[in-house]
């Protein structure tokens, strides 16, 4: 539907190109001629997010070499002048060998490799280049953080701001506030470092956040108004897709605007990438809950320790919290299908395990057995303001089921203590490891954002950090894979049994579907091109 204040003749005036006194402010606003010129061009044909053109930038070299590049502004503003990169001239790397990332520089997919493999897929190596497409004062930046929080969200914003001001002396940088509504229902704020100097040690985000409100138009209208050019988008999947349209939009209105992605998921289901910023934090935090519900339960006669983790769609806070932890008898993820009652169901090795041991301690990720809900207590698409589904507390429900069970059944007396630390450990400052790695997220982007890429979102793939196209990290979601070591080295150190033979595994999964690389996986990231989805089909009864 198209919008009445993007088709009306106001929102075709906030489309011309504003101009100013302030030194670099008409700089900010070059723009590819043919798109302000063509009025057509010019209006708004949606309100929501557009289709994100679906062709990316493909470079093929020998031996099946393929370079999934990210966009340049120069590949729709053809010969903007370039300038000497300032780091050459900063004191603090005057010691270093190489400055620059050499122009070629690019980083495989796969390092798994056989004699006869082809070369694969690969992405610009991330990092300073020797000539920037945008001068000091020139930048006007601005920062939005979007979806739930996560350990770092700070240190992020922090590290964006001081690499900009420090490394390429820029001194405007605007937070949006509030999420991606923030653009055009809120007011920003001036960020310098000596406002962000302490933030990484606070939880949360300086900026506030949300869910829903991406208007793709208003967004790139208050952009164009303010004399950004330089955005910088830190979220989750839906966050990228929200910045996949930002960049498209800006696209076609010609604008010399860098529009730079950073991931961030507590639940780490963003493909591709090593693994999201926070993770860590969240897999050591939940520990402090893991040792809880362990004392609890050992303390008391048949105590049974439970703890709901986060994980929507992927187990891997509550697989690494498990291996981590090693207290764990249990652990129930989303990708692993289980049932509750009968031969090798869930209250069958509860029962086995008291008799064993005496106490239990089991680990939920929230978006397990969320088929086993009946449908009473199964929020039937709910939906948050994002489109996200709502999920019931499957950890309550357990909890529950297996008292009732214990009752139903006279046997022995249980005492079961639940523990929910989901908003626990997403809200807490981010450790050290976490605060590194962001600092080199943020200043790959701002390297990126200067050297003229855009549509692109940084993280290290293979240990290097890279500029992947946004189509690549929003086109599926990261899932544990429970046919790789990594779930089995979970299994073997639980015990807990599998609720699936490897027979229903090999029947149920689409060989298609299921890439080499896939079985190869050694971390328990799939890093093929191609997810497996569920590759156990379960019952409504909860059978296989
Ligand atoms: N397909 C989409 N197109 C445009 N914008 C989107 C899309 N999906 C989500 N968004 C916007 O992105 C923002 C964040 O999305 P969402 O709430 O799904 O969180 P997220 O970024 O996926 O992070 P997380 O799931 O880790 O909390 C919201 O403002 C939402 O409106
Ligand atoms: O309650 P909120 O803020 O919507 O966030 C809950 C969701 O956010 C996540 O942490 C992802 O950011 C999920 O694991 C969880 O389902
Ligand atoms: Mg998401």
């Amino acid at each position: 539907m198209e919008s009445a204040i993007a088709s009306s003749p106001i929102s075709l005036l906030k489309h011309t190109i504003p101009s100013d006194s302030r030194p670099g402010f008409n700089k900010r606003f070059a723009s590819f001629p043919s798109a302000v010129a063509d009025g057509s061009k010019l209006r708004a044909p949606s309100t929501r997010a557009a289709a994100v053109t679906p062709n990316m930038k493909v470079v093929k070299g020998e031996a099946g070499y393929v370079l999934q590049d990210v966009p340049h502004i120069t590949d729709y503003i053809p010969d903007l002048p370039t300038y000497p990169n300032p780091l050459q001239t900063n004191p603090a790397y005057s010691v270093v060998k190489q400055y620059f990332v050499n122009i070629d520089d690019t980083v495989a997919e796969n390092i798994v490799v056989h004699k006869s493999s082809p070369r694969g897929v690969h992405f610009r190596r991330a990092g300073p280049r020797q000539r920037v497409y945008f001068e000091s004062d020139e930048v006007h930046a601005c920062i939005v953080t979007c979806g739930g929080l996560c350990p770092g969200l700070n240190t992020v914003i922090r590290e964006i701001v001081c690499g900009l001001y420090q490394i390429y002396g820029v001194n405007e940088v605007l937070g949006i506030s509030g999420g991606y509504r923030g653009f055009y229902a809120r007011n920003t704020v001036n960020l310098t470092p000596k406002v962000v100097n302490d933030i990484h040690k606070r939880g949360g985000t300086i900026l506030g956040t949300s869910r829903g409100g991406h208007d793709t138009m208003k967004i790139v209208d208050s952009i164009q108004d303010r004399g950004i050019n330089q955005v910088y988008i830190i979220g989750g999947d839906g966050t990228q897709k929200g910045a996949a349209v930002i960049y498209e939009e800006i696209r076609r209105r010609g604008l010399k605007v860098s529009v730079a992605g950073i991931p961030k998921t507590i639940d780490n289901d963003i493909p591709v990438i090593d693994k999201s910023f926070g993770f860590d934090t969240a897999v050591e935090e939940a520990q402090r809950a893991i040792n809880a519900a362990h004392v609890e339960a050992e303390s008391f006669e048949n105590g049974i320790g439970m703890v709901k983790l986060m994980g929507r769609y992927s187990g891997f806070i509550a697989m690494y919290a498990t291996l981590a932890s090693r207290d764990v008898d249990c652990c129930l993820i989303p990708e692993s299908p289980f049932y509750l009652e009968g031969p090798g169901g869930l209250f069958e090795y509860v029962e086995k395990r008291l008799k064993e041991n005496g106490h239990m301690v089991v680990v939920v990720a929230e978006g397990a057995g969320q088929e086993l809900l009946s449908d009473a207590i199964r929020s039937l698409d709910q939906k948050d303001a994002s489109g996200n589904k709502v999920l019931q507390d499957v950890g309550l429900w357990i909890a529950q089921q297996i008292k009732e069970y214990f009752k139903r059944r006279n046997k022995r007396t249980i005492n079961l203590k639940y523990i929910d630390p989901t908003y626990m450990i997403r809200a807490v400052p981010s450790n050290a490891s976490d605060n590194v790695y962001c600092t080199l997220l943020a200043q790959s982007a701002v390297h990126g954002a200067m050297a003229g890429y855009t549509g692109f979102t940084v993280a290290p793939v293979n240990g290097r950090h890279s500029y992947i196209p946004f189509q690549r990290i929003t086109e599926r979601q990261n899932k544990v894979v429970i046919t790789d070591r990594m779930w089995a080295r979970l299994l073997s150190s639980t015990n807990q049994p599998s609720f699936v033979r490897t027979v229903d595994i090999l029947e149920g999964s689409n060989t298609e579907e299921e890439t080499p690389s896939a079985a190869l996986a050694e971390n328990g990231f799939y890093s093929g091109d191609k997810q497996i989805n569920s590759p156990v089909k379960i019952t409504g009864d909860g059978r296989i």
